[in-house]
């Protein structure tokens, strides 16, 4: 018999089997599409990939390399301080330095973050320091116009006018907009056990807003849910933003569009560290099927609610809970 005793350390954060499988297994996953953001032909391959994974990354994006980079290096010295400095900006609630607690509702994981307001074109939250202040600023100046172009990419494939009939939503000036910044340490108190157990980094969730935005150092650990359940690794690529699909734009695009479940694994010898921009919507805004994508005498699938209704919900759930389903009609 294996008796699995954790330390300390760990004891209140769960394990995953990982990858696991589901059942009964399905098609191969072909890989994470991959949409080239400088030619032709864009728009309907994020729509297809949106329809298919509520998941893909942006190549040839634009965005300096040297930009993340600047981010990630302040993001590297931030977490390297002395606990007690960077306990000075936490605990996060929302907001600020949160360290193996994720929300208020007694989800754990093996990292620690910084969760910031964004306005329209810089930070709106304290940061601890002026270089980590100048490079969250050059990176949201930039990451913003991605989730711009991403979300007026979906509005064309789908055939939505005006093009910009989606970006603009998280583009005004009472639009909430937050950058998370992770950092997920290597985990070596619990090897791989039985070569398919794994630590929760950041258990699965779906993300509640529009589309989310994100970009990583080389180190693996996020993995996504396809469809029939199954969970499958993504590999890094610190060149590419990935985009994921959110609970609100799946019920803006009536369920056509999915948002996706994800989740992070800690990497037992190498530090993940992650940025993340999430797009939502102004408070006050109606998050309702667009007329356009309701074809004759179709209903919309879900109640009418604000963004604000959602987000207040949303953070009385847990991290798994399912936050559309009591939408549904
Ligand atoms: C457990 C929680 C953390 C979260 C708020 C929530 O109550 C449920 C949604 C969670 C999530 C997931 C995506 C993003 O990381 C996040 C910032 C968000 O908007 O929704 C987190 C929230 C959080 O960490 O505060
Ligand atoms: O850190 C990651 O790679 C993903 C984290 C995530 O899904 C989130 O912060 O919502
Ligand atoms: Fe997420």
């Amino acid at each position: 018999m294996v008796v699995l005793v954790k330390p300390p350390a760990l004891d209140q954060i769960s394990l995953v089997r990982s990858p696991e499988t589901g059942g009964g297994g399905g098609p191969a996953f072909p890989g994470v599409p991959a949409v080239d953001f400088s030619g032709p032909g864009a728009a309907l391959a994020v729509v297809d990939a949106c329809e298919r994974f509520g998941f893909f990354k942006v190549v040839n994006h634009g965005v300096p390399a040297g930009v993340a980079d600047r981010l990630e290096a302040e993001a590297v010295a931030f977490f390297a301080r002395p606990q007690a400095e960077k306990d000075a900006s936490g605990p996060a609630d929302p907001l600020g330095y949160g360290c193996k607690r994720i929300g208020r509702n007694g989800d754990m994981g093996w990292l620690e973050y910084l969760l910031l307001a964004v306005d329209q074109g810089s930070v709106a939250s304290p940061v601890p320091s002026p270089s980590l202040r100048d490079a969250v600023n050059e990176y949201v100046g930039a990451v913003r116009g991605v989730a711009a172009s991403v979300l007026e990419a979906v509005a064309e494939g789908l055939g939505v006018a005006p093009r910009d009939a989606l970006s603009r939503m998280v583009a005004g000036a009472a639009s909430d907009r937050v950058l998370r910044v992770n950092h997920y340490p290597p985990c070596p108190l619990l090897q791989r056990l039985l070569d398919s157990c794994a630590v929760t980094g950041f258990g699965e969730h779906t993300d509640p807003q529009l589309v989310s935005v994100l970009r990583s150092n080389g180190t693996a650990g996020l993995q996504l849910a396809l469809r029939d359940g199954r969970w499958v690794p993504v590999p890094p690529d610190r060149d590419a933003f990935f985009v994921i699909v959110g609970d609100s734009l799946e019920v803006l695009t009536n369920g056509r569009l999915k948002s996706v479940r994800h989740r992070v694994v800690a990497n037992s010898l190498k530090p993940r560290v992650s940025m993340i921009y999430f797009a939502g919507p102004a408070p006050a805004q109606r998050i309702a099927p667009l007329p356009e994508l309701l074809g004759r005498g179709e209903q919309g699938l879900y109640r009418d609610f604000t963004w604000g209704d959602y987000k207040k919900a949303a953070y009385r759930s847990r991290l798994g809970d399912n936050r559309l389903d009591p939408f549904r009609i």
